[in-house]
């Protein structure tokens, strides 16, 4: 670490140098707020000692002046005046910690380890975050389609209230993506986001995992461990697959909805918590109900708001964009020029029914871009199954009616502009006719 040592005092500065260069420090001095601020210009420090009082100088002013100059200084305040509401102030102007005086050298040591921990954390922190961004490209809430656009409204309504929500729609249709967006647009946005896969554990972990075990509790549980639930605190608790949670736990959880009350695995003390749960399901939850897999009263307090995803399937003015924007993301990711999706690409992609909707999609796109050419994207970039989906395969001058070629051709219109006006504009019909067409085609798939 690289120290600055600021005081007026002689004796302390020396005092704190001999004591820091033990520890491994490479230190520096300055007597004045000017030969502090000088230093700093020098050369960057990691950690500066101030004292708050400077002879007629003021530590505490000289504060937000050494972060101007280096904002990832972390700064604590020496003073021999320890009041509570100098601490106080030092840390809302910016201080990392506080060292009354007089201090002993195993108060420094302990000072120096927390803010090399703290610096450690930040950075490792960054580092995730740099990790993740490059890894999923970032949710899009932007939408053409009617349907996903009513969802979007509809977490943001919820979003002012403190209910719980349940997500419904097909696995990979973006329940996780709007729990997260839901939660970053709440009041709760501060404080965490914890998500829990229900189905990836068993009975006794996913207790153990949503409310903690006390040490003992079971063969493994070596000491005391607070669940997800008190990770959330104060913040949104995301419960995906929520139907696969077995009767003993939904009953768990339904106290827990019910009271904000729940218990350590093998402790007996009630803990209570702060959060708002925001759960999903693939399943029809009504016929887990009716066959006696799923607590009616659970599904009640967890669909006080309840919002269904469309497929993409139900979403084709949405493909194309959001093939675009993968493509776009994942030739960034590769340090390549984007590619164009060839015509015979995105009419292939429109014929491909997604049963794995968004997630599949994107995982076709990161595909097609590794095995690909550079230039142009081309059906053969993409698996067999999807490759093989040209719908029913017109061709201008090819074998097909004249009912088929049109109707292939609206299809596709439809699927590349956002609005039925718009497909209608460029169809040179009118937009009745064009909706009058589209229920035919509806009504015979
Ligand atoms: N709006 C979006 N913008 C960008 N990517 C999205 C969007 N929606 C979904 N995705 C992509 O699809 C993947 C699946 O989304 P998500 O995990 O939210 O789906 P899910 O409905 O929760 O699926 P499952 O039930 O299988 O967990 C995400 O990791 C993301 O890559």
């Amino acid at each position: 670490m690289r120290v600055l040592v600021v005081d007026d005092e002689r004796n302390i500065r020396h005092t704190l140098r001999v004591c820091l260069e033990g520890l491994g420090c490479e230190v520096r001095e300055a007597a004045t707020p000017e030969a502090a601020l000088a230093a700093l210009a020098q050369g960057p420090a990691d950690l500066a000692f101030v004292d708050l009082r400077l002879g007629n100088a003021s530590g505490l002013e000289l504060l937000p002046r050494l972060l101007a100059e280096s904002p990832a200084l972390d700064v604590i305040l020496i003073t021999a005046y320890a009041t509570f509401d100098t601490a106080v102030e030092a840390v809302k102007r910016g201080a990392r910690d506080y060292l009354p005086k007089p201090f002993t050298p195993a108060q420094i040591r302990h000072v120096l380890e927390r803010a090399k921990a703290q610096r450690e954390l930040t950075s490792h922190l960054g580092d995730l975050e740099g990790q993740l961004a490059q890894a999923v490209p970032e949710a899009t809430l932007e939408t053409a389609s009617p349907a996903m656009h009513a969802a979007i409204g509809f977490i943001q309504r919820a979003a002012t209230s403190d209910a719980a929500v349940l997500l419904r729609g097909e696995s990979g249709t973006g329940k996780g993506v709007l729990a997260r967006a839901l939660h970053s647009m709440s009041a709760r946005r501060k404080r965490p986001f914890v998500t829990i896969n229900c189905p990836t554990l068993s009975e006794q972990l996913l207790a153990s995992e949503l409310f903690g075990h006390a040490r003992g509790a079971f063969t493994g549980a070596v000491k005391d461990q607070p669940g997800r639930v008190e990770q959330a605190e104060g913040g949104t608790l995301f419960l995906d697959e929520v139907a696969e949670m077995s009767p003993a736990l939904q009953a768990q959880l339904l106290r827990f909805l019910q009271e904000k009350q729940f218990e350590r695995l093998g402790e007996g003390r009630t803990r209570k918590a702060d959060v708002r749960v925001v759960a999903a399901t693939h399943r029809d939850l009504e016929k887990d109900v009716a066959e006696g897999r799923f607590r009616e009263d659970l599904m009640y307090r967890l669909n006080v708001l309840e919002v269904k995803l469309p497929s993409l399937r139900e979403r084709p003015e949405d493909l194309l964009p959001l093939a675009r924007r993968f493509i776009a993301f994942f030739a960034k990711a590769a340090q390549r020029p984007a590619p164009e999706l060839s015509p015979a690409t995105e009419a292939m992609l429109r014929a491909y029914p997604w049963p794995g909707n968004v997630r599949e999609l994107r995982n076709a796109l990161e595909r097609a871009l590794i095995v690909g050419a550079s230039g142009v994207v081309e059906p053969q970039a993409f698996p067999e199954r999807i490759a093989s989906a040209v719908g029913p395969g017109v061709t201008l001058g090819g074998p097909h009616t004249l009912e088929a070629v049109e109707r292939e051709h609206i299809l596709r219109v439809m699927a590349s502009v956002p609005t039925l006006d718009e497909a209608a504009r460029l169809l040179g019909i009118d937009a009745s006719t064009l909706w009058r067409k589209r229920k035919k085609y509806e009504a015979e798939a």
